[in-house]
């Protein structure tokens, strides 16, 4: 690949495969969906609970097969890369919990080298670099000792985006990365990330509920609603311009574009 490698998702449609008794009904949660996440900036997955957002991720990722259409990253067919290739060029952080046993911060992040090791499967000095830059993005120099089982939440996290960033990949996604974290620790995790896609000019593609920190800091937005519409765009637009508040906005609750924040109807 040369050049900016973007993320080009297109007429992808999404969902569940279901076999009834005698004919096949699959359930589509979104779709058509053509957008981009450019190279060198991060876009935020934005959509009510139930939207589809963690959906269409494992979808792009290649995490659960789309009904149809295509996902390539600097042109390339992502979906139709042997698994190896795949792994060597997408990194993928997802919430779910896995027992770490006695794994340390350290030995987690080495595992990203794991698509990028000699046949020899020794570790080279171009693996130890990767390692050391991973923890040095994400701050996390202090846990490569630490035991994963002893680690919080926002530890635990820090230390999964490093893993994902040591395997050297070209496009970054996470679902739900900020899920477990405290306000400030999602707004630094936000810049983190900003700042990876920039320093990597790679595509960072992240779910997040957290629209208010995406409004001050997110770059671009995909964002799914009202119903089963994708609109894409800065997000700051897509705040400005109402997208934001059509999609979220109930009898009860109202996004205020003009502060970027959600508030009670009524209530100013
Ligand atoms: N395994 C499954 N089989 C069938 N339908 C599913 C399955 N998993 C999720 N769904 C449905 O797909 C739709 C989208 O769910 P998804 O988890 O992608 O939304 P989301 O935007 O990530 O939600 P949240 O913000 O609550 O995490 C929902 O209606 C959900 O019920």
């Amino acid at each position: 690949m040369t050049g900016r490698a973007d993320l080009v998702v297109e007429r992808l449609t999404v969902g569940y495969p279901q076999r009834r008794r005698f004919a096949r009904s699959d359930r589509v949660v979104l779709g058509p969906v053509s957008v981009r996440a450019a190279a060198g900036r991060i876009t935020l997955l934005l959509g009510p609970n139930g939207a589809g957002k963690s959906t269409l991720l494992r979808s792009i990722a290649g995490l659960q097969h789309p009904l149809g259409g295509q996902v390539t990253l600097g042109g390339a067919d992502l979906h139709a890369l042997d698994p190896r290739t795949r792994a060597a060029r997408m990194a993928v952080v997802l919430t779910e919990r896995f027992d770490p046993g006695l794994l340390r911060g350290e030995d987690v992040v080495a595992l990203g080298r794991f698509p990028h090791r000699a046949r020899s499967g020794s570790f080279t000095a171009d693996d130890r670099r990767a390692v050391a830059e991973a923890f040095a993005a994400v701050h996390a120099q202090e846990l490569a000792d630490v035991l994963l089982a002893k680690m919080s939440d926002g530890q635990r996290q820090r230390i999964m985006i490093a893993r994902a960033l040591a395997q050297s990949p070209s496009l970054l996604l996470l679902d739900e990365p900020s899920a477990f974290l405290d306000a400030p620790a999602r707004i630094e995790l936000l810049a983190v990330l900003r700042r990876i896609a920039a320093e990597r000019t790679i595509p960072v593609l992240a779910s997040t509920h957290d629209v208010e920190a995406a409004v001050q800091l997110g770059q671009d937005g995909w964002l799914i609603g009202p119903g089963p519409q994708v609109t894409s765009g800065p997000v700051r637009e897509l705040a400005a311009g109402g997208a934001i508040g059509a999609a979220f906005d109930t009898d009860q609750v109202l996004f205020d574009p003009s502060s970027g924040r959600f508030g009670l109807r009524g209530i100013s």
